[in-house]
């Protein structure tokens, strides 16, 4: 797990503050008596700085850095950053949201170089500062994506030679770390080599980037085909491309594998990446996509197998994305455990089901497939949010072993060294 010492990050925070705009603007002349509020723009002296604004019966909008805001007033008002409203110290809010009139409006709005002052009713001043504004806008937001992504079939994937990273430099070096992981957020997979293969030193490889999510398969799990488990996983069978855990209402976000032995034939692993295959949908059938977006399914795991009893029900579409910006960030596609499905009417159903095979013709197509034969040393960790996995068919003694990560803690790692995650 990571600490940082509090100095780095007051260091980080104190930058990101000091980024301002440095041309300035003058005061607004306030000609307030002399025109309605509602229908006048404000424009800065300063031509570089270019801004203006206006104030509405129900919204302040602002025009900065070439985007047009709207701001509700009690989103101005919930937001304001001073003292008595937000604990800069602990990052949260003080303010009691709710004690806010609905209808409040500003008594009074000034620039000051680029610092904007909200006076409300009772006198308290809120004061923003432009940039924060536009970074922290709907509109400056929706621009933005959440997580940089090279989408790839199997050619892009191996042209673009992603170098794995050496178990020393993952463990020892921050540099080394972060390369993994800035690999890992922009492709969805990542290897490390040179691992010694032992669960132990997979276990600290886990624990170097995350906390380890604990399963009804354990913390570490250890597998072979050896049927201690109600789940296909624990045979020699082929396994098309899945994600797993589909049946846990927040599933797995990353899944750790290390191949520790294997004397015998095939058991090649697959990947595909699922982004780009809902991608290809997007652009060949939005309407598909969408509804794909939409439905939402059950999944289900159902297991009496010697001492082991579960029953797992996970919801929600197969494909999940943003509402603000139609960003995908989840992907849930696994046929085997895939549930009943009672919840949408049969004319739903069936241009469901058309939508499910076009997606699945994408995930199918050979040259989005992309194999590697996992061997001793060589730890694969696959964004289970993402890129879906399968294996083929295989004889002989293998053993695997690996572990599923709690997405949020890989997130947090890759933040903390400064990575957009
Ligand atoms: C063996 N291991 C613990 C990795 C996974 C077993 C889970 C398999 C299940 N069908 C799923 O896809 O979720
Ligand atoms: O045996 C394998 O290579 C992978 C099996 C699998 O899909 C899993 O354990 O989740
Ligand atoms: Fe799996």
């Amino acid at each position: 797990m990571w600490c940082f010492r509090l100095s780095h990050l007051h260091g980080r925070l104190q930058n990101l503050l000091s980024r301002g705009v440095t041309c300035s603007a003058f005061q607004q002349p306030n000609f307030k008596s002399l025109f309605p509020l509602a229908i006048r723009w404000h424009h800065t002296a300063s031509k570089s700085l270019n801004c203006a604004w206006q104030q509405h019966e129900d919204h302040f909008e602002l025009q900065y850095a070439n985007t047009v805001m709207r701001f509700d007033y009690v989103w101005l008002r919930d937001h304001c950053r001073s003292a008595s409203c937000y604990n800069s110290k602990t990052h949260q809010r003080s303010l009691d949201t709710a004690s806010v009139d609905l209808c409040i409006k500003p008594k009074t709005i000034r620039l000051d170089e680029t610092t904007l002052f909200f006076t409300w009713p009772d006198g308290h001043v809120t004061k923003y500062d432009l940039d924060w504004l536009v970074k922290n806008s709907y509109e400056g937001q929706k621009q933005k994506v959440i997580q940089p992504r090279i989408l790839w079939n199997a050619e892009i994937y191996q042209q673009a030679q992603v170098p794995s990273v050496d178990f020393q430099s993952f463990l020892e070096t921050n540099d080394g770390l972060k390369n993994f992981l800035q690999n890992f957020l922009l492709y969805g997979i990542a290897f490390v080599e040179n691992v010694p293969p032992t669960q132990e030193h997979t276990e600290k490889l886990a624990e170097r980037i995350s906390l380890i999510r604990e399963t009804i398969y354990g913390r570490m799990w250890y597998f072979t085909s050896d049927f201690s488990r109600g789940d296909t996983a624990y045979t020699k069978l082929a396994l098309d491309r899945h994600t797993d855990t589909a049946y846990f209402q927040e599933p797995c976000g990353i899944q750790v594998f290390h191949c520790l032995k294997h004397e015998g034939t095939g058991g090649r692993t697959l990947l595909v990446d699922g982004f780009y295959a809902a991608d290809q949908v997007l652009q060949k059938a939005p309407e598909e996509f969408e509804l794909l977006t939409k439905v939402p399914l059950r999944h289900e795991y159902i297991e009496n197998v010697g001492e082991c009893h579960n029953h797992m029900i996970g919801v929600g579409p197969v494909l999940n994305t943003y509402p603000w910006n139609k960003e995908l960030y989840l992907i849930r596609y696994n046929n085997y455990d895939r549930a009943v499905i009672n919840t949408v009417p049969y004319d739903v159903v069936h241009r469901w089901y058309t939508a499910h095979r076009t997606l699945t013709v994408e995930l199918r197509r050979p040259e989005n497939e992309f194999w590697v034969k996992l061997k001793p040393g060589r730890v694969l960790f696959i964004d289970n949010w993402r890129v879906l996995h399968g294996r083929e068919s295989f004889t002989g003694y293998r053993q695997l072993c690996g572990c599923y990560l709690t997405r949020d803690d890989v997130l947090n790692t890759a933040r903390l060294l400064g990575l957009q995650a």
